[in-house]
Formats: C-alpha cells, structure tokens, sequence
C-alpha cells in the first residue's frame, strides 16, 4: 500500500528501526474483535456457550479475537446484546481509564457507543454516564447500542463541550475523550482513510481537541481521572496535545497505564501499534486532576435533575403488577406520555439536547402502558412472570428476530420471548399464537 510521505516521515522519528516492521504489518489481514457484555452474562459463562472461535485479547479481561468467518452479528446471541463487535485496540482506552461502580463516568465522543458500553460493563448497573456527542445523525446508533446491551444508567446528550461543562463543572469521577482525529490508524482497514488524509489534517484536529480537553478539565472531580485517545498516530494529536494541555492546567499529571496492559509506553503515555498488537493502534493519555485542583464554586455543585414525575403513573404501576415479579425503584421522567428511568445523581439538563433520558421504559396511551424493547432488554428473565425460551439453534428464534408471527405453546398475555435464559422482546401470546412486539427497527433481515 502506498502511504503518504509526511506520514511516512512521522512513523520514522517515532519507530525508528522499526519502522520496517511496522510497513509490514500493512500486509497482515485485519483481526476482528468481540467484548463480551458483562451487564448480561459472565465472560466464563459466555465462553462456555460460545460457538466461535475466541482467543483472548490481551489488554482486556472480556475482550476476544474471532475468525471473520464466525459472523457473530447474524447469531441470536449478538441480538440478546451478550457481546459487541469492536475493533480490538479501541478495548484499551476503557481497560485504561478503569471505570468503577458507583462512579458518575463521562463519555465525550460517545457516537456509536463501543466504550459507553464498555464503561457500563464495567460500572454493573451502579452509577451513572453521560454519553454525549456533537453529531445528531450518529446518536440513533449509540441508543440502538445501549438499549440492545441492557445499559439503564446513561443519560445521552447531544451537545458541544461548552455548553456540557457549564452545567457539569466538577461532577465526573472519571472522563473518556475519545477524540475525533485524522484517522491514520484506520489506514490498514479503510483504503479510503488514506485518500481522506492530508498534511494538514493533523493539524486541522488540535483546535477541537484542545478545547474538548480544557472543558473536560472543568468537568472532573478534584482526584478525578481523565483517559485522552484517538485512532491516530501522529505527537501532533496526541502527546503534543497532552503537554500543551497540562501546560495551560498546572493540577493534572500524568499517569503511566497499567503495565499489565502490555502497551507501549515509551513516549510516557500508552500506544497500540499494529506491528506490536494485534489490532489497528491506538493513542491513549491518562492524566489525574490533582486532589487540591480547582474548586467548584458552591453555586455549580450537582443538584438532583428535576423531574415531572418522581414516580411512574398508575398505568405504569398497574402493567408492573400484572407482568413483572420485581418493583422498579429510582427516580422516573415522562415526558409526553414517555416513561423513563433516570441514572441517579446527575445535575439538572434543563436547556441542554437530551436524547435519551436513561432507560427508556415504554410509552402511555389512552391510560394503558405498553413496554419498549429496550425495557426488556435491561430486564432479566427472572423479573417477568411469563417467559418463552428458545434454543439458539431453534429455527422460532430466527422467525420472531424477522418480526413473524408464531404459533407456539405458552401462558396466554404479555411474554418477555429469551434466546436461552436471555431476553430479545415482547411478544403477546394467546391461544397459541403470538403476537410479535420485536421493535421494527432491530429486526434481522
Ligand atoms: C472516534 S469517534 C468516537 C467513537 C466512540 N467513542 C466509540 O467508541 O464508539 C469521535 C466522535 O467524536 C464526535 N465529535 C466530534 N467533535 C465533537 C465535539 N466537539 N463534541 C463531542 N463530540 C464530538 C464525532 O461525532 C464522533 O462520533
């Protein structure tokens, strides 16, 4: 493959001899990755029932490589959200930034969502993100993501960084910027990503990046934690970024990844490089906010959001009783007849774009509540009181995935339909025949 000479020059003063090795792997074939998705199942779990061909990813505990022939995204498994496919280096980030439950996580550049994901693994239901991300058109993919994943506990914004820390000044125990950039390690998978670049895209980068850094220094806690990463190569973009950062912020320094991540660590912050990985590479800069960093001014700590309603309607509360064996506590918003679940402990986002006010629970008409799809995806089998389990291999699974009707055996009314002991959707059945409520939208072709 023919890359361009500035790029050429870039990798040489960071590789040196290695250089060579790296123009190599350009010949390698791309490797496929797939995080298992612990808000659903136990990697040993999934690994047991697992029809592909896996073998680990280093820099994580839930992450595996798979043979593009396995085709995991036409499997029931991957519409029961138990795994995402993503790219193996861009795991890292997250495995970087080690989000923990209870903590109250941003996510910048959320858009499509593979390390929201990630980060809501890894939190297990207890805090709360914030997803955000400039792009109107990619926030559809990044709530189709979260809701086939069972993530309840992400607030999804659609707003620029300014008008974000304005209103979360110091609430963020951890932040991701996973920042846009020019791309230069796509190069190996998209021969496109080389027609896309040009000298000066580096460049033309750092102003959003310098500014989605300098208000998500705003954003975090005093000992808060700050991962910094792109999909590029270049020192521009990346460590270059990062010194001028903690030059203009005196509180922040630097902190080494885990060396049990296996990153190269050699400009003091962590890279993936495709001759050294097996993946397409990646930058990653972790920072600290120091304990006696900044202050919050008392006017712009956190209060809790308000809501129209604190708790659900009668309607709500009445399909509870009539289908579900638990009673959902927390804080809830309806907003025209839309019923949700907030995350817990996030300021208000009064005149801020919210496109997704946690977990989206279903929506009242003429006094009767009907439940969404991504409710049944953030419940478990054993929380409603009729359930229709299918094999993976059964030949129903695929039919009900299309949106078919289906004549099968059961308890008549509203089932919640499992591959396994793993919810897909609703589905109303009577007298033999059920009636599919597999949202149109998510359905297989
Ligand atoms: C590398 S992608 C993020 C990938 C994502 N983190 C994931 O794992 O799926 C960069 C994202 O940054 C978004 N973006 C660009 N400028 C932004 C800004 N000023 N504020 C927030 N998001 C921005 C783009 O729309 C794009 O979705």
């Amino acid at each position: 493959m023919k890359l361009p000479e500035a790029f050429m020059t870039e990798i040489q003063a960071l590789l040196g001899d290695e250089t060579e090795a790296f123009l190599k792997s350009y010949e390698a074939d791309r490797r496929y990755g797939l995080r298992v998705n612990r808000l659903k199942i136990e990697v040993e779990a999934f690994l047991k029932i697992s029809p592909f061909n896996l073998k680990p990813i280093p820099w994580t505990t839930d992450g595996f490589y798979y043979d593009e022939e396995d085709r995991p995204a036409k499997h029931p498994y991957y519409h029961a959200g138990l795994y995402y496919l993503q790219e193996p280096s861009a795991m890292a980030p997250v495995a970087v930034l080690d989000p923990q439950p209870g903590e109250t996580v941003l996510d910048l550049c959320a858009c499509p969502g593979g390390k929201t994901l990630q980060i809501a693994a890894a939190l297990g239901g207890k805090g709360a993100i914030v997803a955000n991300d400039i792009s109107t058109g990619r926030i559809k993919a990044l709530i189709r993501n979260l809701e086939m994943a069972g993530a309840t506990n992400v607030l999804v914004i659609n707003e620029s960084e300014e008008k974000l820390s304005a209103r979360f000044a110091g609430v963020f125990d951890r932040a991701l910027i996973d920042a846009p950039c020019s791309g230069e390690g796509m190069f190996r998978k998209d021969r496109k990503a080389v027609e896309a670049w040009s000298v000066e895209a580096p460049g033309n980068f750092r102003a959003v990046q310098d500014s989605l850094l300098d208000q998500t220094a705003k954003m975090l806690k005093s000992g808060g934690r700050l991962v910094y990463s792109t999909c590029t190569f270049n020192r521009l973009e990346n460590e270059m970024a990062l010194e001028a950062f903690t030059t203009r912020h005196g509180g922040f320094s630097k902190r080494l990844p885990e060396a049990a991540l296996g990153l190269d660590c050699r400009t003091g912050y962590g890279r993936l490089w495709p001759h050294l990985h097996q993946g397409e590479g990646h930058f990653i800069g972790l920072l600290e906010k120091h304990a006696d960093g900044r202050e919050i001014p008392p006017s712009l700590t956190p209060k809790t959001i308000p809501t129209k309603t604190s708790q659900p309607t009668e309607a709500y509360r009445s399909f509870e009783a009539e289908n579900l064996t638990i009673e959902l506590t927390g804080q809830f918003y309806q907003n025209e007849g839309k019923l949700y679940r907030l995350p817990e402990g996030l300021p208000t986002t009064q005149g801020l774009r919210v496109s997704r006010s946690g977990w989206y629970l279903g929506e009242e008409k003429n006094g009767r509540f009907n439940p969404s799809g991504a409710f049944a995806m953030g419940l478990k089998a054993g929380e409603v009181k009729r359930v229709i389990r299918f094999e993976a291999g059964a030949f129903e699974v695929i039919r009900y995935l299309k949106g078919e009707t289906l004549s099968i055996e059961g308890e008549d009314g509203l089932n919640l339909i499992c591959v396994e002991d793993y919810p897909l959707g609703w589905g109303k059945l009577s007298k033999g025949v059920l009636k599919n409520q597999y949202p149109a939208a998510w359905r297989m072709l």
